[in-house]
């Protein structure tokens, strides 16, 4: 390590191009002042995010449009070794905002030769040119031709289409992910509609099932009881430091595959590659994290490839400290303004701790808020076809968690706000069961207390059938985590209710879908408008092709979370996710209600994502949870050129 002024940059720059292959450190003081205007080579540098390699090796890329003042022939780049929360890698760009540029020390590294094809973030594989390839080293490192990133995502298709099992073509993709990160976004995003059941449900499901044992190499942070007390620490030996967005899981309910333990890893990873993916935010900014506190899968408990604690679940107290002590490291080590997604906890945690944390923390539950804002757009699209208002509707879930209540609250919320009705007056059309059948006022149990607003006088009701023939439901929502629930007798007496019922089978993956595409089309002699959480194929019917939507969160996430990250909003309210379901449904063409899909095509996802950025930060500001002032004018064209695009860079 070599210490530099500021003033010897230049002279650091020259002397790259004596480098030896490998790794070379310099560090360079930044001026303790702050450049309001930064000079072209410090927005190259800030342009990179941290510093990501393990090895401190990090390149000066520069676009082809960059300017000519960016066009060194050295192999370097600046970046600062520790940045504060909100600075200059923010959403607002790789390569803008100046006002919190850190005011720490710098370093200056070289990546070359072997390290740099080993280093995800940095490599291009057979697309580095050969003047890259002189410049760095890697002369003989590679075959000799030189091919497209284009042609390198033609040539991963073609490899992905080959395998037959979906689990290999996810090992596949996750493999790239960790070889060549810009692949991997180029390639999810120009084939987003055909990979996202790969990355994610339902592949992602079955991947989790088996993790142990296809584990190869770590992603994410796994904060496990062991590390009660250091949760600090922990946080700190991740490499990178500017986070903007957490997705957390404890593994407890994972999709409706239960209690998965450590090996849950696999869902915060895959939101987090949607949040990159389908709304933009740098994958640098993105941390994955798995709270291990045991399982009580026994199965795993007695596997012996299982990665995680060997213990029952921790409870109570244990639970609570834990978490706590993990939420605070968050804080005090991103700021505020880092978003903190719940993912696929149990709901006897879910519900708690959004209440505890949603005063303190910028935390969103996705199972409980992303999914009714999801389904709520679903729902505003679907009024289309069916007429009214969701006033004049009735709604039966089977399904009383976190995605059924949830989405029944926000129902009534938008329709308590439309109807200028009381909230109360408004759940009253709104009716739930669970494992115990209809939930009414009388049951003599007792019910939990996201359940409570929910019972209704009525007499008591086992089978979801006979719910459905007695509360006349002209919409059902599955979000029960249990397949096959929603029996042809169930479909058959919606059909008989209703011209054009709504049915969505919510559950995932698809093995735990209510019912499937084809027989929800089926039974209702085609009349049914259906969704699912996880994807169906199109179905011939009597001649007619039915396109089922997705109604899944993934719609939802990435735009909304932008949305927080680029308004710098500091909590979050209902409203947003009101105004993301808005947002969403607005997208819904002509061209689509032809179609009878209530959800736009996920190939538009990043368009759909900007969009419901540019709602949720617009409601913040108007809520004044926003902080990042003043508040830019054309928001949605500023939530588009802030996302992170995977083309190469060239690296001079
Ligand atoms: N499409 C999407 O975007 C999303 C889909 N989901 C899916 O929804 C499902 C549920 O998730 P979540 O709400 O978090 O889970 P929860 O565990 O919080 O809730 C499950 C609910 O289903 C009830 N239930 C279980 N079995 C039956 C049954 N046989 N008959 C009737 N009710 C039953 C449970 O009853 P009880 O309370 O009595 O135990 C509980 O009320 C999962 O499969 C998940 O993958 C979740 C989030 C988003
Ligand atoms: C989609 C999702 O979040 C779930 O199934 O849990
Ligand atoms: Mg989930």
């Amino acid at each position: 390590m070599i210490s530099l002024s500021a003033s010897s940059f230049l002279f650091a720059l020259l002397r790259f191009s004596q480098n030896k292959p490998g790794s070379t450190h310099f560090s360079l003081r930044q001026p303790r002042t702050r450049i309001s205007s930064p000079p072209a080579f410090f927005r190259v540098f800030s342009a990179l995010g941290s510093n990501r390699d393990p090895n401190g090796s990090v390149l000066i890329e520069t676009t082809a449009s960059s300017s000519s003042s960016l066009e060194t022939s050295a192999a370097a780049d600046i970046v600062p070794k520790s940045t504060v929360s909100g600075g200059v890698q923010d959403v607002y760009g790789e390569d803008a905002a100046t006002e919190d540029m850190p005011i720490t020390p710098w370093s200056l590294s070289v990546a070359s030769g072997y390290t740099l094809l080993r280093d995800p973030h940095h490599n291009k594989g057979l697309a580095f040119s050969h003047r890259e390839r002189d410049a760095h080293y890697l002369r003989g490192l590679l075959p000799p031709t030189v091919i497209s990133q284009d042609l390198q995502v033609k040539k991963m298709m073609h490899t992905l289409r080959q395998y037959q099992v979906p689990l290999q073509r996810y090992m596949a993709m996750m493999d790239l992910q960790e070889t060549n990160e810009r692949l991997f976004y180029k390639l999810l995003i120009d084939h987003v509609e055909e990979l996202l059941p790969v990355v994610y449900t339902p592949t992602v499901g079955e991947a989790c099932q088996k993790y142990g044992s296809i584990f190869l190499r770590p992603q994410g942070l796994f904060i496990s009881l062991k590390e009660k007390g250091k949760i600090l620490e922990v946080l700190r030996n991740w490499p990178e430091k500017n986070i903007q967005v957490i997705v957390v899981t404890d593994g407890e309910r994972i999709l409706g595959l239960g209690d998965l333990g450590c090996q849950g890893m696999g869902i915060p990873v895959g939101k987090l590659s949607l949040y990159t993916a389908l709304g933009g935010v740098r994958p640098s900014a993105c941390l994955p994290v798995t709270i291990d506190v045991g399982t009580n899968n026994e199965k795993l408990l007695n596997d012996e490839f299982y990665i995680g604690l060997r213990q029952r679940r921790a409870t109570g107290e244990e639970y609570s400290e834990l978490m706590h002590e993990f939420m605070t490291a968050v804080k005090q080590n991103y700021g505020e303004k880092v978003v903190i997604q719940f993912e696929d906890f149990a709901n006897h945690n879910a519900f708690d701790l959004l209440a505890k944390y949603g005063t303190t923390h910028l935390v969103f539950n996705d199972d409980i808020q992303g999914t009714a804002s999801v389904v709520l757009a679903g729902l505003i699209a679907a009024l289309r076809f069916v007429g009214g208002s969701l006033s004049s509707h009735r709604f039966l879930f089977l399904g009383a968690g976190e995605a059924g209540t949830g989405i029944a609250e926000l129902i009534a919320l938008e329709i308590s706000k439309k109807s200028q009705i009381p909230l109360e007056e408004a759940r009253k059309n709104i009716w739930l069961v669970d494992s115990k059948g209809l939930i009414v006022s009388s049951r003599k149990e007792s019910i939990q207390h996201f359940k409570k607003p929910w019972a209704h006088d009525h007499e008591p009701i086992k089978e979801l059938v006979d719910a459905v023939k007695a509360i006349k439901p002209t919409v059902l929502i599955g979000t029960s985590g249990v397949g096959k629930t929603f029996t042809q007798d169930v479909v058959e007496t919606m059909a008989e209710l209703n011209e054009k019922p709504i049915i969505l089978s919510l559950s995932n993956p698809t093995s735990q879908s209510e019912c499937t595409a084809e027989e929800a089309y089926t039974w209702s002699q085609g009349r049914a408008i259906f969704a699912s959480g996880s994807p169906f194929a199109p179905v011939e019917y009597e001649g007619k092709t039915f396109v089922p939507g997705q109604a899944n969160n993934a719609y939802i996430f990435p735009g909304f979370g932008l949305g927080l990250i680029m308004s710098g909003t500091i909590r979050v309210h209902d409203d947003m996710l009101l105004a993301a379901s808005e947002a969403l449904a607005e997208q819904l063409m002509e061209e689509h209600y032809e179609k009878g899909m209530i959800f736009p095509p996920f190939r538009n996802i990043r368009k759909i994502s900007a969009r419901i950025a540019a709602k949720v930060a617009a409601k913040a500001y108007e809520l004044g949870l926003a902080t990042r002032l003043p508040q830019p004018k054309e928001l949605e064209q500023c939530a588009e050129s802030s996302m992170y695009s995977p083309s190469y860079r060239s690296y001079r």
